[in-house]
């Protein structure tokens, strides 16, 4: 195994160190360090982040590879600079037995590029009439804590309740897809003065905050864990403020689209802006940045989310909803919160870690961690280029757009899955 000596880094924007990573670890932290036989990498001016940990990543695998495979969107994570993700369970078939979630935790170990954590259906087919087997998924080689049919909502409250219930026994955790379907029947986009003008049907922002009220409410009953996906409004804000407030075990995450775009892309009516939740306000956009910023949201997710070609480049309403996210969540966030390493390591590595349980992750870099880490130039500026993405699908909403930040290495368990700003395999 080959040591990696990482000179004059900023650990999380503090004064340049050197760094010796060895053994899967980090070593040693300290000025002048010397390693002999040691890969000397060169980190002046980069800033060195415990590695990020994507909370809502559609990887497509099996059913889709056409649009994402685990190695192609494990390889999009580590130039991102993630060490894990949590792979969503919509999948052909669902990942709503033992067999699906282990093929998908197999195919990650794998392809090695980051630590591939599935997630289990909360119901059969995610058709929202039974529950799945949660145990069986739970007590897997996969390991499964996350629960989520999403894609769709749990619609039927009783069947929420019990999927809380059940997986309390092991400390799982529901995430809840906020979206009422008989609010949202053939919605297009926000429903607001844009989709009138536009006479597009709309996705009503009460849609989201209904469910995730009762849900908080089902949470705090039974005592269990509920983590909602990709808030996107205001009022949900309220909602999580509230129910926090009270004590309720509930996390959140918002997605980085949702705090930089608004509902007035559809005006360009290009699919490539058509996403479930859709996006919002201005108004929409400022509340989910304050709640980042003070709590109320724990996490950035990004609900990478690939299609084929043919699935977005067509008419409007006949695309499928989600956009790409993996390769340019860290320049989103630099963009949105400015350099706070600190916050950033929060909301992107720390706690989406704690959320799911994830071992070894989300810790900083320190003798003794785990070293997964990523290092980030903060002073780059790269101009999106879709063809350029590691991601088997092209459809990036930032295309064309100058971001700050560079992702130059991730390290996985100490070996490189990113350097020079190239993938190692
Ligand atoms: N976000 C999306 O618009 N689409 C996701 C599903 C989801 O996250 O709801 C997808 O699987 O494509
Ligand atoms: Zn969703
Ligand atoms: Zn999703």
């Amino acid at each position: 195994m080959t040591a990696y000596l990482v000179k004059g880094v900023s650990v999380l924007g503090a004064a340049p160190t050197d760094l010796l990573i060895r053994d899967g670890v980090v070593a040693e932290v300290g000025a002048d360090l010397t390693a002999p036989g040691a890969t000397v990498v060169d980190a002046a001016g980069l800033v060195a982040l415990p590695g990020l940990v994507d909370l809502h990543t559609h990887l497509r695998e099996p059913g889709r590879e056409d649009a994402e495979t685990v190695e192609s969107g494990s390889r999009a994570a580590a130039l991102g600079g993630y060490t894990a993700v949590c792979a969503m369970a919509n999948t052909s078939p669902v990942a709503d037995t033992a067999g699906v979630v282990e093929q998908v935790w197999r195919l990650g170990r794998e392809a090695g590029l980051v630590d591939v954590q599935p997630i289990g259906a909360v119901t059969v087919g995610l058709a929202g009439q039974h529950l799945a087997e949660l145990g069986a998924m739970a007590d897997s080689a996969a390991r499964v804590r996350i629960f989520s049919d999403d894609g769709h909502c749990v619609a039927d409250p009783r069947l929420m309740r019990r999927a809380l219930e059940y997986v309390k026994a092991f400390d799982g955790i529901i995430a809840q897809h906020a979206e009422e379907p008989r609010l949202t029947e053939g919605a297009q986009m926000h429903e607001g003065e844009v989709s009138t003008r536009l006479g597009l049907t709309g996705w009503p922002a009460v849609a989201e905050e209904a469910i995730i009220a009762r849900d908080v409410l089902l949470a705090e009953h039974v005592g269990s864990r509920l983590h909602v996906c990709h808030v996107s409004t205001a009022g949900s804000v309220e909602v999580l403020r509230q129910a926090k407030a009270r004590g309720v075990r509930v996390t959140a995450e918002v997605t980085p689209h949702h705090l930089l775009l608004t509902d007035v892309r559809a005006e360009t009516y290009d699919p490539v802006y058509k996403v479930n939740p859709p996006l919002r306000t201005d108004a929409d956009v400022a509340a989910l940045r304050a709640a980042l910023t003070d709590g109320v949201i724990d996490i950035i997710a990004t609900d990478h989310a690939p299609h084929a070609v043919e699935d977005k480049e067509c008419e409007w309403a006949y695309a499928r909803p989600g956009m790409l996210g993996l390769e340019t969540a860290l320049s989103i966030a630099l963009d949105v919160l400015g350099p706070r390493w600190d916050l950033i390591a929060e909301r992107m590595s720390r706690t989406p870690a704690r959320i799911a349980g994830l071992d070894g992750h989300g810790v900083d870099p320190a003798p003794g961690a785990p070293a997964n880490l990523t290092l980030v130039d903060p002073a780059a500026r790269r101009t999106v280029d879709p063809a350029e993405l590691a991601s088997r699908s092209r459809n990036t909403p930032y295309a064309g757009m100058t971001l700050p930040g560079r992702i130059v290495a991730t390290f996985l368990r100490g070996e490189p899955t990113v350097l020079d700003g190239k993938a190692t395999k």
